[in-house]
């Protein structure tokens, strides 16, 4: 699904390398922590994946398409599949919660009608119901970047990366966003998360990547943080540990629900790519938080390759129809609207 294959990165002007012959595979499904100190190369890694950087050298290959040759026109279709939510949330200030969350959908021309049943529908998930009407300055942190995370969300990406989503909000809210990641992720959301918070990471014990001075040092299927001592420290240690305990404890309820829904009849699709086809709108099934499944246009190769780290079964709650780009001709007016067999992300050649 992310395929990074020795890939180097130099910025203009600096003479070390920021990610240096970096090599490593994101399986469908997973959800992986990308850790390291200031200065490793975290998110150069996410800018490369949602191609806002090119690889000096070596190959990044996102959903089957190889980020070198995509062509800058075919840049805002690839965006469609992968979400990003970062530290300062990136909201626009001037626009409301509804409004930040339908701009996504508006510049790449979804009709007026799937717009006013999308973002209810995707902001409900996030937990911002009857928020649709508030300015950004009028939420609280974590509410911000539950509305971040709607925005991204919106267009049911495949993958969604997150940089440092937890590092301008409390203890407490961050757990919050952690397990609304883990309850994404559990819907078949590749998550691709790079933090500081040495907490969750040791208690979550998902994949692990480190990198150091640019180089990847480890990457571990079930880890930890591992050396904190060059981790900004931003809140007292007692407080991370509560918040870590939180963390697991919230992330072994979005499992226990995973688990559950498996166990029942009714859920059983044993053919089925771990992210299946959403289920019409409806309630959720069974006692399983929202969760928002991603779109199920996923080569079948990737998806034998998915059963290998950690299925999860999708808790499908809403149907958000595909797009209708020619609808409103905007996306004509924006430059998207040619769009041509190979704006498809597909197996990789
Ligand atoms: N646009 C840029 N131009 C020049 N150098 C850059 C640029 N972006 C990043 N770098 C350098 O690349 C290296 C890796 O930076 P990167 O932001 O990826 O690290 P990081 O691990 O995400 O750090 P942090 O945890 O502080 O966000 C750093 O040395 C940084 O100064």
């Amino acid at each position: 699904m992310i395929r990074f294959e020795n890939v180097t990165k130099n910025f203009r002007g600096t003479a070390k390398p920021a990610l240096d012959k970096v090599d490593f595979e994101v399986l469908r499904g997973e959800f992986v922590f990308l850790v390291g100190a200031s200065g490793s190369g975290k998110s150069s890694c996410l800018r490369l994946i949602l191609r806002e950087e090119r690889p000096t050298d070596g190959r990044v290959v996102v959903l089957g398409r190889d980020l070198r040759t995509l062509s800058n026109r075919k840049v805002p279709y690839f965006r469609r599949h992968v979400g990003a939510v970062f530290q300062d949330f990136r909201l626009l200030p001037g626009k409301t919660v509804f409004q930040n969350v339908a701009f996504t959908l508006q510049v790449i021309g979804s009709s007026r009608a799937f717009i006013q049943q999308a973002v209810p529908e995707v902001l409900a998930l996030v937990g911002l119901d009857g928020k649709g009407k508030r300015f950004p300055h009028e939420l609280s942190g974590g509410e911000q970047q539950r509305v971040a995370i709607a925005r991204a969300l919106v267009n049911r990406p495949q993958v969604l990366l997150a940089d440092e989503p937890t590092g301008n909000l409390d203890p407490a809210t961050s757990v919050d966003i952690m397990q609304l990641l883990a309850r994404i992720n559990a819907g078949g959301t590749t998550v691709v998360m790079a933090t500081h918070e040495a907490g969750f990471v040791d208690q979550m014990q998902r994949r692990v990547i480190e990198l150091r001075d640019g180089q990847m040092v480890r990457d571990e299927r079930h880890g930890g943080y591992g050396d904190i001592s060059a981790i900004p420290s931003l809140a007292p240690e007692p407080v991370r540990g509560a918040a870590a305990v939180a963390a697991l404890t919230a992330v072994l309820e979005v499992q226990r629900e995973v688990a559950l829904a498996d166990a029942a009849p009714l859920a059983e699709a044993p053919d089925a790519a771990p992210a299946a086809p959403a289920a019409p709108s409806g309630p959720a099934v069974g006692p399983a938080p929202a969760v928002i499944p991603a779109k199920p246009d996923i080569p079948a190769e990737e998806a034998a390759a998915a059963s290998a780290p950690r299925q999860t079964s999708p808790i499908p709650i809403i149907d958000i129809a595909e797009v209708d780009v020619d609808e409103l001709g905007l996306a004509d007016r924006l430059g998207l609207g040619e769009e041509d067999p190979d704006d498809r992300v597909g197996p990789t050649s």
